[in-house]
């Protein structure tokens, strides 16, 4: 079936997820990073970025939060755009792991390759694998020019998250050794470990987290600044390691009831990729026991029930003015 949807129902399905959550008081801030559990837990923003630049955004969608694991995928695109599509599956992988983001049994159950670069894992690995290996300033910029390039601008460094993770992080700490020991890791594991850190710790908006989305959405072009940042064919591959495992233990629940790959963070973000047709963000920083944001998840949904849209369904949808 073909289907037509316009801006204003674009905006009235987000509006009316804003307007139906806001108050919603579900779930608990991350409490295991001690600056994330002081942040304003009344936060809420979302974000949506069409494929000709548009922006539809209600609340708080200009406010610089954690970035926390979205930023896995950008740093996976960094790998995919260094490497190339064969590489990452060669050297990480691209497989669910079914458990949380930071297990430690997941490697030891794959003991050929940490499974995918989007939990903690297989994350630390991409950054021992950005390149120019070897030297840790170098490949920070390569880290912060790709989220720059993927967002049409600058993330900015949030100092106290990155020092309180810095300080707290005993768990990755076992990862990227325990990923050394299994020769696993392609560069200096202390390295590795500080880059996938302060990546973690940067500053982001839901609107720049929507506008990455929209990049992958529309083959690596990003709508705002107009420039082709990836090759197109590597699209696929992007959404499908976010569609396999960007919930972690609940990506199957997600996927069946949202019909939307995407990808949260515990500093409360959660970026999705429509395919063709949009790039979304929503942020609010409660979330639940898989570590995931519980007002984004459900405006996220919401918008994609109310639209009637599904990445899995047959048929061309078009957006009208
Ligand atoms: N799921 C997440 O957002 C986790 C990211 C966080 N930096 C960690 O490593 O624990």
């Amino acid at each position: 079936m073909n289907k037509k949807i316009s801006v204003s129902q674009i905006q009235e399905a987000a509006q009316e997820a804003y307007e139906l959550y806001k108050n919603n008081t579900d779930g608990k801030n991350a409490d295991y990073i001690p600056y994330l559990a002081n942040i304003n837990k009344n936060l809420f923003g979302i974000s949506i970025c069409l494929l000709n630049g548009k922006m539809i955004q209600f609340g708080d969608y200009d406010y610089k939060f954690g970035i926390e694991s979205v930023s896995k995928v950008h740093t996976a695109i960094l790998v995919l755009r260094q490497y190339g599509a064969h590489k990452l599956l060669e050297m990480i992988g691209a497989d669910a792991t079914g458990l949380p983001f930071n297990s430690i049994f997941a490697i030891l159950l794959e003991n050929d390759h940490p499974s995918t670069p989007l939990v903690n894992a297989g994350a630390i690995v991409a950054c021992s694998m950005v390149q120019p290996q070897g030297n840790s300033d170098e490949k920070w910029n390569a880290i912060v020019s790709n989220i720059t390039d993927l967002s049409g601008s600058a993330p900015q460094l949030i100092d106290e998250l990155y020092k309180s993770e810095s300080d707290t992080n005993f768990n990755n700490r076992s990862i990227a050794w325990l990923l050394k020991n299994y020769n696993r890791i392609y560069d200096d594991p202390t390295m590795s470990l500080d880059l996938y850190t302060r990546q973690c710790s940067l500053g982001i908006t839901a609107g720049q987290l929507s506008v990455c989305g929209a990049t992958i959405a529309n083959n690596g072009n990003n709508p705002i600044t107009k420039e082709q940042i990836f090759d197109a064919e590597l699209s696929p591959k992007i959404t499908s390691l976010i569609a396999t495992v960007g919930f972690y233990e609940h990506t199957g629940d997600w996927l069946y009831t949202s019909g939307i790959p995407a990808k949260t963070g515990v500093g409360g973000g959660i970026m999705g990729v429509l395919p063709g047709l949009f790039g979304i963000s929503a942020f609010a920083p409660p979330i639940d026991s898989a570590g995931n944001s519980v007002k984004a998840q459900l405006a996220i949904k919401h918008i994609m029930n109310k639209l009637g849209l599904n990445v899995f369904e047959s048929g061309t949808v078009t957006i009208t003015d």
